[in-house]
């Protein structure tokens, strides 16, 4: 079985974690982590069984496939020391980092075989999305473990070319923002309406769930969805052409756009 050492034991290191044992993916015996938090290592061996580190090289002794789950600020730092290492064993390097390029990946790890990764918080539940990219050097047995990592805490979808990964970003790594903001609108809204704080929150937090389920589970596209809650000449209607007449679909491509563009300018600015 894959031996499967983390760099970082944060949020997504855990939800990640978690989502392997659970769906029995991975033995807790052949999960290793490591993180400069002592508190957090020894939450993750209590809660999980696995093995705990504070030191990196421990970590990575005889792993597999190498996880690095810290923030994009600190990945070059942490390689370096791991580099020749590394180079020597030629584990899957799998970076699930915003924003660190392929090419800065090879470089700062000496790995050959390497996954990034976008995923998203959801994750955190088992419903994250997310999107991954391979260099030709990894081999199919090795992108069915990288996929099979992701798929433990949500769907991952593979994408052709490496830019892609910052059209993932915008959509399904930022994404869950831009639901939230709407939720927070629609609550400020509904109390300027006259409901209580908490009946805003339970009415929009219910419905973003129930239309999620309908949009997941329906066999029509969103557009036809839309269309069956809009009544000609109700409610609905009316809200709908608010929306349209404040060119809510250009505010939606500009933004993503900016948080792609945003994605690209940081490969650059975080890359050698
Ligand atoms: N939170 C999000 O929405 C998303 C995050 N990501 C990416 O996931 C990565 C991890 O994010 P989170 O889990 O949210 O962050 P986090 O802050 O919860 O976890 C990072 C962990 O790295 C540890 N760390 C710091 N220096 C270290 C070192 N030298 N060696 C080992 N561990 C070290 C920290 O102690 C911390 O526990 C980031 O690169 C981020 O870009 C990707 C998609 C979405
Ligand atoms: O906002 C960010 O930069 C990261 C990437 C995707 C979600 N959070």
């Amino acid at each position: 079985m894959t031996q499967i050492a983390f760099i970082g034991g944060g949020n997504m290191a855990t939800s990640i974690i978690g989502g392997l044992i659970k769906q029995g993916e991975s033995k807790p015996d052949m999960i290793h982590v490591s993180d400069p938090n002592a508190d957090q290592v020894q939450q993750l061996s209590e809660q999980f069984g696995i093995h705990g580190h504070s030191d990196n090289q421990q970590a990575i002794a005889s792993a597999d496939v190498v996880i690095m789950a810290v923030k994009p600020q600190v990945m070059k730092a942490v390689l370096a020391p791991l580099k020749d290492t590394l180079s020597q064993r030629q584990p899957m390097l799998l970076s699930i980092a915003a924003g660190i390029s392929l090419t800065s990946l090879q470089s700062w790890s000496g790995c050959e075989a390497i996954v990034r990764c976008m995923p998203n918080t959801p994750s955190l539940l088992g419903l994250g999305a997310s999107g991954l990219f391979a260099t030709d050097k990894v081999s199919i047995d090795q992108r069915n473990i990288a996929d099979a990592l992701l798929r433990a805490v949500g769907i991952s979808v593979w994408v052709q070319n490496e830019a892609e990964l910052d059209a993932v970003t915008a959509v399904s790594g930022s994404g869950p923002a831009y639901y939230f903001l709407l939720m927070e609108a629609m609550i400020e809204a509904g109390k300027k309406l006259g409901l209580s704080e908490e009946t805003a929150t339970q009415l929009t937090q219910q419905t973003a769930l129930g239309a999620g389920k309908m949009a997941m589970e329906a066999d029509v596209s969103a557009a036809e969805l839309r269309r069956r809650v809009t009544s000609p000449g109700g409610t609905t209607e009316r809200a709908i052409q608010t929306f349209e007449a404040a060119h809510l679909r250009d505010i939606v491509e500009a933004a993503l756009t900016a948080a792609s563009d945003r994605a690209a300018e940081l490969s650059k600015q975080l890359g050698d």
